[in-house]
C-alpha cells in the first residue's frame, strides 16, 4: 500500500484522561498514567504479579527435572474428533501430596508435603499435551494459494434428507469441480445448465469445506492481509451450518480460530495481538452482538474508516476467543421460518483484528538496526522507533438466507430488508464484475446497504475474499440454486489487489502495549535500584505504599506482556480448553490436589477477568478524550458525562419506563423507516420505503374512514339530542299553557254551565286550533267570541302576553252539564303524564273531526 510521507508521520496522541471517581484516583498520585490498575484492581493485579503467572512463580523443582506430562488415548492425540473426545488419563499423575506425607521423604518437589505452590507448578506441569487440539497434520503446508487477484468460489449442496433424495435436480461432480441441472429439468431454466467453481462440495464434512474454501485465507490473514470468507444461499441451505457447525462438525470459524493459534504457535519470530469483535446488521441497522445494550450514538457506526464504537476484545487464548464468540453468539437474532427451524434473521460479522511483529532473538521487538528483513508484500513502515506492525482484519460473515414471504409478519418485514441487502450485495458484485471485464469504473453502489458499505473496502479489492454458496439441490429450489450459482459466477470475476498492511507504531495498540511494558520495566528498575536510599527518608507507612505501587507496576507488566501472544505463550495456555470448569460450590474436604487445582482456575479466572479489564480499558482509552493536562472542571464535566448521567438516567428510566428498551427500539425503527431513506438509500431500499408506505397509508386511510365514521355518528347523536330538547321545551310550555287553560276553563266555568258542554277527554266537544302558541290559554274573550250566544261573557283577562290562541270554542249550544266531570280533568291529565308520557289527547268537533293535541 502506498504510503504519503505525511501519513507516515507519527501521529502523536497525548495521554488520555480515563475518568475514574475522585477518592480512587487521589491516593495514587500518578494513577493517572496507569489508573485502572491501581484504581480497580490493586488487590487483583499484585495477586496476580506475585503468584498466578506460570513463569514467574517459584519453582521448587531442581533445574532439569523433567516435567511429568499426563499421557492421552489415541484419538485424542489425533484430536479428529475435537475436545470432548480428549480422555486424560491420569496414570501417571503423582500422588496427592496428602499421600505423600506418609511416603518417604525423596529428594523430588512432588513429594513435599503441604507447599502448595509446589502442588501448583505440579499440576501445571501435567496438564495433557493438547497438540491433538490444534492439528499438527492440519498445519503442516499452510500457505495461501489461492490466486491473488480472484475470489475463491466455491459451492456447497445441502445433502438430501428423507424424500428429498428422490427430487435432486443438481448432478454433482467434486472432482471436476462440477454442477450441472439434470436435462430433466434444464429446459425449464433457460440458463446455463453447467458452473465450474474452485470447489464443489457436497456432504456434511466441515473439516473438508474448511480446507477447501477458507484455510488458505485465514492464513493469509496470519501474514498481513484483509481476509473475508462469507456463505451466501437462499435460507436453511446451510450458511450457519458451514460457518459455525456444530458440536461434531464444527464449522469455518471454530476451526480458523483454532489454526490462528497453531499459526501463531508455530512462528516463533513473530509476536501477536488479537483483538475479537462481533456484530450483527439488522433490519439495516448495525448492533454489538459483545455489547448489546450500546445502542444509538454510542453503538457501531459504519465511517469510511470502517466500523467505529464496536467492542474489541483482546483475546490470549482459544478458549477465551470462544467464549467470545459463543457470547456473542447467544445474541444474535434468530427465529423459527416456513423454512428454517433457527433461521438467521441478521447478516453476523466475526472479525479478528491481528497485530504482528517480527521479534528479536531474545524475545524483544526488532529495531532496524538488528536488520529484520523486509517483509514481503508490503511497504515497511518505520517511524521514531524504528519498529513496523503488520495489521490484517478477518472477518467471517454468516449472512442471512434470501426468502420468499413468510406466513409471519415480522418475519417477512426482515425478510424484505435481507432480501433488499443481498440484492444490493448482487448489485455491487454485477458492477465490480463488469468493471472488472470490461476495463470500466462505474460507480459502484457500496452506500446503498449497511451490508454493502461495511465490506466496500473488502469488495473494492482490498482484501482476499472467499465465498461459499450454499444450495438446495432440491427440485423445488430450481429458480433459487439458479439465481445463488449466478452470483456465483458474477462474483468470480470480480478482480482483487490486496496487499499487506503496515501501520504506524503509534496506532497500534500491540504497539502501545510493547512500549508501556518497556516504560514500566524502566520505572521500576530505577525505584527499585533507589529503594534502599529513599527507604531510609520514608515513614513506615509511605514504605507499605511504595511497595503496593511497585507491585501494581510489575502485575501490571506482567498482564500487558500476556496480552501479546507469542509462539512460547500459546503453547503455555493451550491447556485451557481441557481444564474442568470451577464448581460453583467449594469442598473443603477435597483432597490438597484437587484444592490446588481449584485454586489454580480459580487464579486463571482472575486472570481471565484481568485480561477482560485490560481490554476494556483499551476501549475505553479509545474514547477517551479529555486531555490529561486538561482543567478540573473539565474532567469533571467528562465524569458527569459518561458516569453519572447515564447512571441515574438508567435508574430514573427503568423506574418511570420500564419497557423504554423496547420502546426505543421501535421508535429507533420507525424513524429508519420514516425519516432517513433519502440521504441513506438507494434504488433497492427504495422498493422498501414504498412497500412500507403503502402498507402504513393503507392503514392510515382506514382509520381515517373510521374516524369520518364516528364523527358523523356523534354529529347525529347531537343533532337528536337538540331535538329532543326543544321537543322537551315545547311539551314543557304547552304542559304550562294547559294548566293554565284548565285553571281558567275551572274558573270560567260557573259562567259558561249551562253553556258549553263538558269538555272531557275524548269527547266530541272540543275546540280547534294550533299548538304553537299557548292554544290552551284562550281568553274568555276568544271564548265568547266564539260563543256569540253566550249570555255573559266572563271578563276574564289573560295572564301572560303570549299570543292570542286560535283555539275556536265548539259549535252548537254546548251545555255544560256535568261540572263534576270537568273539575276532575287535572285528574285525567296529571302533570307528569304530560312532560313523561304522551301528552296528547283527542277532541272532537261538531263535525265529528278528531283533534289531536
Ligand atoms: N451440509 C449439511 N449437512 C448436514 N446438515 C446440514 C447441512 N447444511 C445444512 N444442514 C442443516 O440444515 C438446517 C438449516 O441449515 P442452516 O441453519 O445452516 O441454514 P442457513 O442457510 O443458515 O439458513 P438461514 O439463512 O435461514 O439462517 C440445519 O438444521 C443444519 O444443521
Amino acid at each position: 500500500m502506498s504510503t504519503s510521507p505525511e501519513s507516515r508521520a507519527p501521529r502523536l496522541r497525548p495521554p488520555p484522561f480515563t475518568p475514574r471517581p475522585r477518592s480512587q484516583t487521589s491516593s495514587y498520585p500518578d494513577s493517572l498514567r496507569y489508573p485502572s490498575t491501581r484504581s480497580t484492581t490493586p488487590s487483583l493485579t499484585s495477586s496476580i504479579s506475585s503468584k498466578s503467572t506460570r513463569s514467574t512463580t517459584p519453582s521448587l523443582q531442581p533445574p532439569g527435572t523433567p516435567k511429568y506430562k499426563a499421557t492421552i488415548s489415541a484419538e485424542s492425540r489425533i484430536g479428529t474428533k475435537g475436545p470432548k473426545n480428549l480422555h486424560v488419563r491420569h496414570t501417571s499423575r503423582p500422588p496427592s501430596p496428602r499421600k505423600r506425607v506418609d511416603a518417604t521423604p525423596s529428594p523430588t518437589p512432588f513429594i513435599h508435603p503441604v507447599d502448595p505452590e509446589a502442588g501448583l507448578l505440579d499440576w501445571k506441569s501435567l496438564e495433557p499435551d493438547l497438540s491433538a487440539e490444534i492439528d499438527e497434520r492440519d498445519l503442516a503446508g499452510i500457505s495461501s494459494s489461492t490466486p491473488e487477484d480472484k475470489v475463491l468460489v466455491s459451492v456447497r449442496v445441502k445433502p438430501p434428507s428423507g424424500e428429498g433424495r428422490d427430487n435432486q435436480a443438481w448432478n454433482i461432480s467434486p472432482d471436476e469441480n462440477l454442477i450441472t441441472l439434470d436435462p430433466r429439468h434444464a429446459r425449464s431454466t433457460g440458463k446455463a445448465t453447467e458452473h465450474r467453481f474452485d470447489a464443489v462440495l457436497t456432504g456434511s464434512d466441515n473439516r473438508l469445506v474448511y480446507q477447501r474454501t477458507a484455510r488458505s485465507h485465514v492464513i493469509a490473514a496470519m501474514e498481513g492481509y484483509n481476509s473475508l470468507v462469507f456463505a451466501y444461499g437462499q435460507t436453511a441451505s446451510g450458511k450457519t451450518f458451514t460457518l459455525m457447525g456444530d458440536e461434531n462438525e464444527p464449522g469455518i470459524i471454530p476451526r480458523a480460530l483454532k489454526d490462528v493459534f497453531g499459526y501463531i504457535r508455530k512462528n516463533p519470530t513473530r509476536e501477536f495481538l488479537l483483538r475479537a469483535s462481533y456484530l450483527e446488521i439488522y433490519n439495516e441497522t448495525v448492533y454489538d452482538l459483545l455489547s448489546p445494550s450500546s445502542s444509538g450514538s454510542l453503538g457501531p457506526t459504519i465511517t469510511d474508516a470502517g466500523v467505529v464504537n464496536l467492542r474489541e476484545e483482546v483475546v490470549t487464548s482459544l478458549k477465551g476467543i470462544k467464549d467470545v464468540l459463543e457470547r456473542g453468539d447467544s445474541s444474535r437474532r434468530t427465529a423459527s421460518t416456513d423454512w428454517n427451524e433457527r433461521s438467521s434473521r441478521s447478516h453476523s460479522v466475526f472479525r479478528l483484528v491481528i497485530e504482528s511483529r517480527e521479534v528479536g532473538i531474545d524475545g524483544r521487538s526488532e529495531s532496524p538496526s538488528q536488520g529484520v528483513p523486509q517483509t514481503p508484500g508490503g511497504t515497511r513502515l518505520q517511524t521514531r522507533g524504528g519498529r513496523s506492525v503488520q495489521s490484517s482484519v478477518l472477518s467471517l460473515i454468516d449472512l442471512a438466507g434470501s426468502e420468499k414471504a413468510t406466513s409471519d409478519k415480522e418475519r417477512t418485514r426482515e425478510g424484505k430488508y435481507i432480501n433488499t441487502s443481498l440484492l444490493t450485495l448482487g448489485t455491487v458484485i454485477g458492477t465490480l464484475a463488469e468493471n472488472a471485464a470490461k476495463g470500466k469504473s462505474d460507480h459502484v453502489p457500496y452506500r446503498n446497504s449497511k451490508l454493502t458499505r461495511m465490506l466496500q473496502p473488502s469488495l473494492a479489492g482490498n482484501a482476499r475474499v472467499s465465498v461459499i454458496c450454499t444450495l438446495n439441490g432440491s427440485t423445488s429450489a430450481i429458480g433459487e440454486t439458479t439465481s445463488t450459482l449466478g452470483f456465483a459466477t458474477r462474483i468470480k470475476k470480480v478482480q482483487l489487489h490486496a496487499v499487506k498492511k503496515e501501520i504506524i507504531d503509534t496506532d497500534a495498540l500491540l504497539e502501545r502495549y510493547r512500549k508501556e511494558i518497556e516504560e514500566l520495566k524502566a520505572r521500576l528498575e530505577e525505584r527499585e535500584r533507589d529503594a534502599p536510599a529513599r527507604n531510609r527518608r520514608l515513614s513506615a507507612r509511605q514504605q507499605i505504599d511504595e511497595s503496593r505501587a511497585l507491585n501494581d507496576m510489575s502485575g501490571r507488566i506482567k498482564q500487558l506482556t500476556k496480552l501479546i501472544l507469542t509462539s512460547e505463550t500459546v503453547n503455555e495456555s493451550k491447556g485451557d480448553q481441557s481444564r474442568p470448569s470451577s464448581p460453583s460450590k467449594l469442598d473443603f474436604s477435597q483432597s490438597p490436589y484437587e484444592l490446588q487445582k481449584e485454586l489454580l482456575l480459580s487464579k486463571e479466572e482472575i486472570e481471565r477477568q484481568a485480561t477482560l479489564i485490560l481490554s476494556l480499558e483499551a476501549s475505553l482509552e479509545q474514547r477517551a478524550v479529555v486531555p490529561l493536562d486538561a482543567p478540573e472542571f473539565e474532567k469533571d464535566a467528562k465524569i458527569i458525562e459518561l458516569w453519572v448521567i447515564p447512571l441515574y438516567y438508567d435508574v430514573w428510566r427503568k423506574n418511570v419506563w420500564p419497557d423504554e428498551d423496547n420502546r426505543q427500539k421501535q421508535v429507533k425503527e420507525y424513524e429508519f423507516v420514516t425519516k432517513r431513506y433519502e440521504e441513506n438509500l438507494g434504488e433497492p431500499l427504495r422498493a422498501v420505503k414504498e412497500d412500507v408506505e403503502k402498507e402504513w397509508a393503507g392503514k392510515l386511510e382506514a382509520l381515517e374512514e373510521k374516524l369520518r365514521a364516528s364523527d358523523s355518528y356523534v354529529l347525529e347523536c347531537e343533532r337528536g339530542l337538540e331535538k329532543e330538547r326543544q321537543i322537551r321545551l315545547k311539551l314543557e310550555e304547552e304542559k304550562r299553557a294547559l294548566v293554565a287553560f284548565v285553571s281558567d276553563l275551572d274558573s270560567a266555568l260557573p259562567s259558561l254551565r249551562g253553556l258549553v258542554p263538558p269538555l272531557t277527554m275524548g269527547t266530541s266537544h272540543s275546540y280547534t286550533g294550533t299548538m304553537a302558541s299557548s292554544p290552551f290559554r284562550p281568553t274568555l274573550s276568544a271564548l265568547t267570541e266564539s260563543n256569540p250566544n253566550s249570555p255573559t261573557p266572563s271578563p276574564v283577562k289573560t295572564k301572560s302576553p303570549r299570543k292570542k290562541s286560535s283555539v275556536s270554542i265548539p259549535h252548537g249550544n254546548p251545555t255544560m252539564n256535568d261540572s263534576t266531570r270537568a273539575a276532575t280533568l287535572f285528574d285525567q291529565t296529571p302533570e307528569d303524564d304530560l312532560i313523561d308520557g304522551d301528552a296528547s289527547f283527542t277532541v272532537h268537533d261538531k263535525e265529528n273531526h278528531a283533534i289531536t293535541i
